[in-house]
């Protein structure tokens, strides 16, 4: 089940929306919600229903409004044991997954995206978790007491979140593309200074001095007319720096290191922690024959623990019949393969090791995409409730939180190319290889797409061998390339940690 309480208070269980009952009720629901596996007394919820005058009737008000939606929650979720509402005394408590709740969702994201040192990944996250936001919080059912009391800190942490993207944003060199959001921000929310000095930073940088001091005047104005304050010392020295044309208020020219002048240039993310000595794919000579032509002809590499390796290299090259031997789909005519120390002619544990996305792969366009990944977590094993444990994270990981209880028929390619590499991770592996994962979408799609992969192989310290034809892109989120040519490596392995 999907709960959302940014916005309009709403369940959806597989696209079909849940009735929550009337307002009151939806309310009641949204308290319960907003403290997951927690109790809560019926007084508490008296008192935030009715914050001056309860009537008689309020304790048994609340009763029922509990057991309707007991009820209405049992009846959505068809049996299974996923969300439940239950009675301790007078206190109540939905048993449920946090993250089957949008805020705690939202929360979660953000403390991740804290974590990430780099920014672009910052960004995706962070816009990833805003976009969870269709609203103000319980915006149809909290009057104006219960909303101060209850959401104040969420939207605190909304504008929190907006406000460290966008500093990473300009970090990025990117404040062409958020002057015209900054320039909404600061009219929605005139007293918060940190939008207003990002707003005179992005238009300084877009060159455009005067309107960068004049939005430092309109805020000195507005600070003084409504509140009497003057403005905060970060603006007023950044008024002066843009004075003097101060070169730090320069974006950062050059974002990566420069290409070097290798035949295959590469550039990288740069990382802050070493990759593991521990090598988790180590391939000697490995060789494949078809007729009379070699696909691939005597390549060697190794792959560490957490690293994104990329396979790179024009048409037919061999990439696919090197990931293919890896996944033991084809038997190599020579060489030698090991995944995490086993050998590659021992198939069933390699594959209990691995994660694939095949090139093209085909998702069951009836199924939902959480019906499709805890089928594939039933198939590794995995008891029922845990499969579809596993499968509810595994969506959020891959930003696909609001749209499992979808049809893939509907899910655009992008999504479906997330969903494989939620498929690739269902039995927890420690090298997931990932066939053409870009190919075919939009750049934006791409970037995300990739940032994607990088996030989860530093995250959770899996090793990727990604395949694709060479682009600055793919390159950027490797931290080692390879590049293929007729079968062959045509430059060594390049190490870019
Ligand atoms: N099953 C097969 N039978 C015969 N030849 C094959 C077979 N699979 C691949 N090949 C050949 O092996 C070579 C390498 O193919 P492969 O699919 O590995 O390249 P690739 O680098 O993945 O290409 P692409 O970017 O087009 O996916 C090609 O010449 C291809 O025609």
């Amino acid at each position: 089940m999907d709960f959302r309480l940014l916005g309009a208070v709403e369940a959806w269980e597989q696209r079909l929306q849940l009735d929550l009952g009337p307002r009151k009720q939806r309310f009641a629901f949204a308290v319960l919600a907003l403290h997951p596996n927690q109790l809560v007394s019926v007084e508490r919820l008296v008192d935030l229903t009715w914050p001056s005058q309860p009537p008689r009737t309020a304790q048994h008000a609340i009763h029922v409004r509990v057991s309707r939606l007991r009820r209405a929650i049992a009846d959505g979720r068809g049996g299974q044991d996923d969300a439940n509402i239950i009675t301790r005394g007078s206190a109540y408590m939905l048993k449920v997954n946090p993250l089957s709740i949008d805020v705690h969702r939202f929360r979660a994201v953000v403390t991740g995206a804290r974590q990430e040192i780099d920014d672009s990944v910052k960004v995706s996250l962070l816009r990833h978790a805003l976009s969870m936001w269709h609203g103000p919080p319980l915006a149809d059912v909290a009057t104006p007491d219960a909303a101060a009391v209850l959401c104040q800190g969420l939207e605190a942490a909304r504008l929190a979140a907006l406000e460290e993207c966008l500093d990473a944003e300009l970090r990025l060199g990117r404040h062409a593309a958020v002057v015209d959001e900054l320039t909404d921000l600061v009219a929605q929310h005139p007293h918060r200074q940190r939008f207003q000095a990002q707003l005179m930073l992005a238009l300084y940088r877009c060159g455009r001095v005067t309107d960068a001091l004049d939005a430092y005047r309109a805020a000195r104005i507005r600070l003084a007319d409504e509140q009497a304050l003057e403005p905060e010392s970060r603006l007023s020295e950044l008024q002066h720096a843009i004075l003097c044309a101060d070169p730090a208020l320069e974006g950062p020219l050059v974002r990566h290191p420069p290409r070097t002048q290798l035949p295959h240039e590469i550039w990288s993310f740069a990382r802050t922690d070493p990759l593991s000595d521990e090598v988790a794919v180590d391939v000697r000579d490995l060789s494949k024959r078809y007729g009379t032509s070699w696909a691939v002809d005597g390549i060697s590499f190794t792959a560490r623990k957490g690293e994104v390796l990329g396979l790179l290299g024009p048409y037919g090259a061999g990439k696919t019949t090197t990931l293919r031997m890896l996944s033991t789909v084809v038997t190599p005519t020579r060489g030698e393969i090991s995944v995490a120390g086993v050998p590659g002619t021992r198939h069933n544990e390699i594959r209990k090791l691995i994660g694939v996305l095949p090139q093209n792969a085909g998702h069951p366009g009836h199924q939902t995409g959480l019906e499709f990944l805890t089928y594939h977590g039933r198939l590794f094993g995995l008891p029922r409730s845990e499969a579809r444990e596993r499968a509810v994270r595994l969506l959020g990981q891959v930003g696909l939180g609001n749209c499992g209880g979808a049809r893939i028929a509907t899910y655009s390619r992008g999504m479906r190319q997330r969903l494989g590499i939620a498929r690739a991770l269902v039995n927890d592996p420690a090298v997931v290889l990932l066939d053409e994962p870009a190919t075919g979408l939009d750049p934006s799609g791409q970037r995300d797409i990739l940032t994607l992969v990088r996030t989860i192989a530093e995250a959770r310290g899996i090793t990727m061998l990604l395949s694709a034809h060479a682009a600055p892109e793919v390159e950027r989120i490797c931290t080692g390339v390879l590049i293929l040519e007729r079968g062959k490596l045509a430059s060594g392995q390049v190490m870019t940690t």
